[in-house]
């Protein structure tokens, strides 16, 4: 795509791209306010998206396949940030206060304003994806969709093979990930296809036709088998090749040992497959603590006056399925605290309001609490503010 607009001048090769949105989110959350900071807070978020005939003529051509796959990462455009603009630093709430750099957190206020969520799909239907586990508001602007395959994109899945070079039959090694199927848990082993390796050679390979082994290579495999029999539980997923020289440390470190999730898998050695991913410790230990999450009698009884969806009578449920969905999700909304770490040092004693599918939430805040206040139709509220 290229073209001039203005002084800037659009270039693939430059990276300086027009972007035209495949869609739209329509989303259970209307507003930035009360909206989960990572779509894990609140896996009973809802939306959808519809792919626009702008984009593709038959929009369900560009879906077709996708509904094979659990998830979906999501490409947007935070757009309504205000303006685009950054700071290098920024404060996380998570960090309460603290400052660190923008592109070490998940921050909307980022160059570019481009956010990325994992998102269920729930199903496709022609041009339409529905979606769960969502952080995006209504109206978010979508770049891109691309299947999440654990596969490739945990960092279990990466085996750090340095020194690569292609070609050297010698040295050649394959990279074997295996797959722990009933809990789908990535697990990498590496093993050489070299003359005096062939024994750590992975017997299950004979499985897998697709794999780019030379017939000898094949036929030096099949020997193994009864020494990996211990492997057969194992689905083998990819297979790339390598020279690292970790030839040495095999014999020793080929004794199947318990990983992590309690799934038995090779290692060549600990140090050659080290995949396990980690975190500042902020993130998983934030000085904010979660809040207990109440209802006054009150909002209790005025929540279960909404209907789920396609029951007959207002107020209804567009996104949740039951009065029981909507009480979760605004539960686990307001447990991980969504207060700007502004309002929850300067404004403590003032009421919150956030909206959630059709109801419109009135809570308070106090000592490690959030406390619902009020629930309403967000119909009825918007009409009485005009
Ligand atoms: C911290 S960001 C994370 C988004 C994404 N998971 C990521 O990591 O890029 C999520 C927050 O962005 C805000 N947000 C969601 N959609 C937005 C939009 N379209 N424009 C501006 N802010 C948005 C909401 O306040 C939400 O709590």
């Amino acid at each position: 795509m290229e073209g001039n607009a203005g002084p800037m001048t659009y270039s693939l090769e430059t990276g300086n791209i027009l972007t035209t949105p495949i869609g739209y989110i329509e989303s259970c959350f209307k507003t930035k306010n009360g909206t989960p900071r990572q779509p894990s807070v609140c896996s009973l978020s809802r939306a959808c998206l519809r792919i626009s005939k702008s984009v593709f003529n038959n929009p369900e051509h560009s879906l077709m396949g996708l509904e094979e796959f659990s998830h979906v990462w999501v490409l947007f455009v935070f757009h309504k940030n205000g303006r685009l603009s950054c700071k290098a630093k920024v404060q996380p709430p998570r960090l309460n206060g603290a400052k660190t750099g923008v592109f070490s957190t998940r921050s909307p206020h980022r160059p570019n304003a481009i956010g990325l969520t994992l998102a269920r799909l729930e199903k496709v239907e022609g041009g339409t994806l529905y979606l769960s586990g969502i952080d995006m508001i209504q109206g978010t602007p979508v770049l891109d969709i691309k299947p999440y395959i654990s596969e490739y994109d945990s960092p279990k899945a990466m085996v750090p093979c340095q020194n690569d070079s292609a070609g050297n039959e010698e040295n050649n090694k394959a990279t074997v990930s295996c797959r722990d199927e009933p809990n789908g848990q990535m697990q990498t082993v590496c093993h050489q296809f070299s003359n005096k390796t062939e024994r750590e050679t992975i017997a299950c390979i004979n499985e897998l036709p697709h794999i780019p082994l030379e017939p000898q290579e094949r036929e030096k495999v099949k020997d193994l088998n009864t020494v990996f029999n211990a492997l057969s539980s194992f689905a083998i997923e990819d297979i790339s090749t390598c020279d690292e020289d970790a030839s040495s440390h095999l014999e020793d470190d080929l004794i199947p040992e318990p990983s992590s999730f309690g799934v038995t898998c090779l290692h060549e050695t600990k140090d050659a497959c080290k995949t396990d991913s980690f975190v500042p410790s902020w993130v998983k230990h934030s000085p904010v603590a979660n809040l207990k999450v109440r209802f006054t009698p009150n909002s209790e009884m005025e929540l279960r006056q909404f209907q789920a969806p396609g029951d007959s009578g207002a107020p209804s449920l567009r996104y949740f399925k039951s009065i029981e969905e909507a009480k979760c999700a605004i539960s686990t909304v307001l447990s991980a605290d969504p207060r700007s770490v502004y309002r929850r040092k300067q404004c403590q004693d003032r009421l919150f309001y956030f909206s959630l599918d059709t109801i419109h939430i009135t809570c308070w805040f106090g000592d490690g609490f959030a406390e619902v206040l009020k629930v309403q139709s967000l119909d009825s509220c918007t009409e009485s503010l005009k």
